[in-house]
């Protein structure tokens, strides 16, 4: 179960963006039906209990941000959807994919038949875009609604938030984010098209203030190389060599 308190949090995001909750549960029931039985959370567990881990966002800083990246092979990365095309193009495979399968499938695939981790998510306006877990190896589902079946509820509410609610579930020791910029600038790694700004800039903004009160309620170590999230160590890419020995 989530973090004490997502309820409370979920129900506010009901309201907020005006989503329907009967039909959060029917994508979560849809998606349940899809998932393979026999995942093992085990899996996900060793690639980050006690371990330093970056989650990886698909802010403006992205590109710059994977120059540094590129030194930290064999840490953890848990990617959010977008952002997978800029690791694969710089030859660095996720371990863990966040995705709500709402930008381009064809890096998602791909790095699935890597044996990335997949970490798809059901909410009421991705219910048609369910049917591409099925070609994913290895896959787990989520919900932002009660957790049942084969369906997680880890925490968090857009792409790169649930990352890090993700492996604060399963206590890293250090969490670094990377290219979560969030503000108002979306980066070009993201989903491709975005419809509405205006509603993916206040997405954003609730994954950061999700963001700053996990942080209010987390033991873990948590930083960001980016703009300051209320909670977390700023730090700067040049410094992360010093900060994982
Ligand atoms: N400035 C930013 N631009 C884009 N993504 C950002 C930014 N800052 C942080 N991120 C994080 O990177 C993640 C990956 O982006 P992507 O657009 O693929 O995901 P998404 O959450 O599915 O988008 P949406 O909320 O529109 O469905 C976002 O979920 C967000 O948490
Ligand atoms: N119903 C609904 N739920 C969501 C949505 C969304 O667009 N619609 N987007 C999310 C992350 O971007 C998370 N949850
Ligand atoms: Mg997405």
């Amino acid at each position: 179960m989530a973090l004490d308190g997502w309820h409370q949090k979920y129900l506010e995001i009901l309201k907020e963006f005006n989503y329907n909750r009967s039909r959060e549960i029917r994508s979560a029931k849809i998606l349940n039906s899809f998932l393979k039985s026999g995942f093992r959370l085990d899996s996900i567990k060793k690639k980050i209990k006690n371990k330093i881990v970056f989650v990886i966002g698909a802010g403006p800083s992205l590109d710059y941000s994977l120059l540094h990246l590129k030194k930290f092979k064999g840490f953890t990365k848990i990617v959010a959807d977008g952002a997978t095309q800029a690791l694969l193009e710089n030859n660095i495979t996720p371990d863990i994919i966040v995705t709500d399968l709402d930008g381009n499938m064809e890096y998602l695939k791909r790095s699935s038949e890597l044996k990335s981790i997949m970490v798809v998510h059901a909410h009421g306006d991705n219910i048609s875009r369910l049917p591409f877990a099925i070609s994913f190896r290895h896959c787990i589902g989520t919900t932002e609604d009660k957790p049942f079946g084969k369906i997680k509820n880890f925490g968090g509410f857009t792409d790169g938030d649930r990352c890090v609610f993700l492996a604060n579930y399963f206590k890293a020791s250090k969490i670094i984010l990377i290219g979560m910029d969030f503000g108002t600038n979306i980066g070009k790694y993201s989903k491709g098209k975005v419809h509405n700004k205006s509603i993916k800039i206040k997405k954003l903004r609730k994954g950061k203030s999700l963001l700053e009160w996990l942080a209010s309620k987390s033991d873990v170590d948590l930083y960001t190389t980016s703009h300051p999230i209320s909670g977390f160590k700023n730090i700067k890419l040049t410094d992360l060599q010093r900060l994982v020995r």
